[in-house]
This record gives C-alpha cells, structure tokens and sequence, in this order.
C-alpha cells in the first residue's frame, strides 16, 4: 500500500463567481474522496472563506491562488497571508507562469512569498516551469533547478516538509498547450527530487510532494500519477467541473490503490 497519498488539485483560476463557487464547493463536500488520495480546490479569493467553511472538515484541502509576502501595508489590491488564514487556507499556490507572464512575479517574489506562508501556518504550492523557448534550447532541468533553489532558499530543512512543488511546463499550459510527454516529466521531476534531496536531505527531500500540470484531463491523469517521483496532479480546464473533478479523483485513486 503506498505510504503517501497522491495529490489531486484544481485551481478555478479567474472562473465561479461567489455563487457558482458556493454551488460548486456543496457539490465537493458531498463527494467522498476514496483512500490513497488528497484532492484541494483553489477557489478566487471572492470565495474563498466561502468555500473554506463549506469543506471543512471534509478531505478536501482549500487553498488561494496568490498571496502577498507583507502581512499588511499600503499594497493596493493585494492579499495578504495574514487574510488567508484567517479564510482558512491550509495551502498557498505560488509562482504560477499566469503571474509569472502577467504581473511581475519572479522566483525572487516567490522566495518571499514562501517565507511568509510558511509564518502563517500554511503550505506554499510552488509553482515552476520552462517555458517553449527554455525547452526548446535544451534547458529545462537548469531552470527549473534555478527556480527551485531560489523559491526555497532560506528555508529550514524541516519547515521545507511543509512545502508542495508543481511542475507545469509554461508550453503545457491551457488551451494551446500541449501535455507533456510521460518519459520527459518523469526526467524532470527525477531532477527536481535530486534537488530537493540535496537542500533538504533524504528524509525530507523524498516525501515533499511533487506535482505535474499543464493539460493534464481524464485521460492522461492516470498516466502521470503511474510515474515515478509524481505525487500528484495540478489541473485546470479539465477540473473546473466539480463532476470531471470527481471523476479524475476517482480514477487515479482506483489505479493508485490498485498498484499498492
Ligand atoms: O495552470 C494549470 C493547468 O491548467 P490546464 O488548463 O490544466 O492546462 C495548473 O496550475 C492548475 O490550475
């Protein structure tokens, strides 16, 4: 039986207004996740204490999509952790490439942002990925090494168990994007252990749970959780219907179970 469960996430991303959200989130809280997996939703922060307190005590995590790195000040339009908590946030997705490309973050911002979630009792969904050109020119695994350490500098190997990493390369993204081919996210995240082997030791670096997204849908979930060092999925388009949600949950728990 594997020791570890097997992560299976959604962020809505800028979809479900509060009552979509609320409808959706009831929809979650019905559902009974079966063994052997740890499904989140990430929710707009319109809804997010909305949707926190309608899963709680259920399995399913909730997490924010964003947060800033101060717990307050003059920082118009910004979330601070401090708010998170309080909504009842358990994770803090970090670094998505959407933030990356649109609105200034960087894997300097994404170390701040780590340090500051990590103060609030929550855990940081850190998010790195190559992009088309990156992966073109052969790169890859020097980005996202580079993008590793930088998000995780300074952290305490034993507050480094708290954190969750995603793989989403920037070119597997959303509508254009193309899944990435299994024998290529199975090198990745081989590369990406070893790096979290050596900042955080083997004890810590095996069990930080990595996660693979970009394009994952019903039909090659399955196939990226049967890999080696994949601890789970980050999906988008695909999850935004509680209904395909549950169905993908379903499916990679009955395979995860059956492969003991
Ligand atoms: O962006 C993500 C994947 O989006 P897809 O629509 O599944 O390509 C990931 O961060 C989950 O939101």
């Amino acid at each position: 039986m594997h020791s570890r469960p097997l992560w299976i996430g959604t962020s809505w991303k800028m979809n479900k207004g509060p009552a979509a959200a609320i409808e959706a989130a009831r929809a979650l809280a019905a559902f009974h996740p079966p063994g052997g997996v740890q499904p989140f939703v990430i929710p707009p922060f319109t809804s997010l204490r909305d949707v926190c307190a309608i899963l709680d005590g259920t399995s399913v995590m909730v997490g924010a999509q964003n947060t800033h790195w101060e717990d307050e000040g003059a920082w118009t339009g910004e979330i601070s952790p401090v708010m998170l908590a309080e909504c009842g946030a358990t994770l803090v997705e970090i670094g998505h490439s959407e933030r990356r490309a649109h609105f200034g973050e960087t894997d300097w911002t994404v170390n701040l942002k780590v340090h500051a979630v990590l103060r609030h009792g929550m855990r940081p969904l850190v998010c790195i990925g190559d992009t088309a050109q990156e992966h073109a020119f052969g790169v890859t695994h020097d980005v996202l090494a580079r993008q590793l350490r930088i998000a995780l500098h300074g952290v305490p190997p034993a507050r480094l168990a708290q954190v969750l990493v995603a793989y989403e390369p920037v070119w597997a993204i959303g509508a254009g994007g193309q899944a990435a081919d299994t024998t290529f996210v199975a090198a990745a995240h081989a590369r990406l252990r070893a790096v979290l082997v050596e900042m955080a030791g083997e004890a810590v670096g095996f069990e930080i749970p990595l996660l693979y997204g970009g394009s994952v849908t019903r039909n090659n979930a399955c196939g990226y959780a049967r890999i080696a060092n994949v601890d789970g999925v980050f999906i988008g388009r695909a999850a935004w219907s509680v209904a395909d949600f549950r169905q993908i949950i379903g499916s990679v728990a009955h395979e995860h179970v059956a492969s003991g």
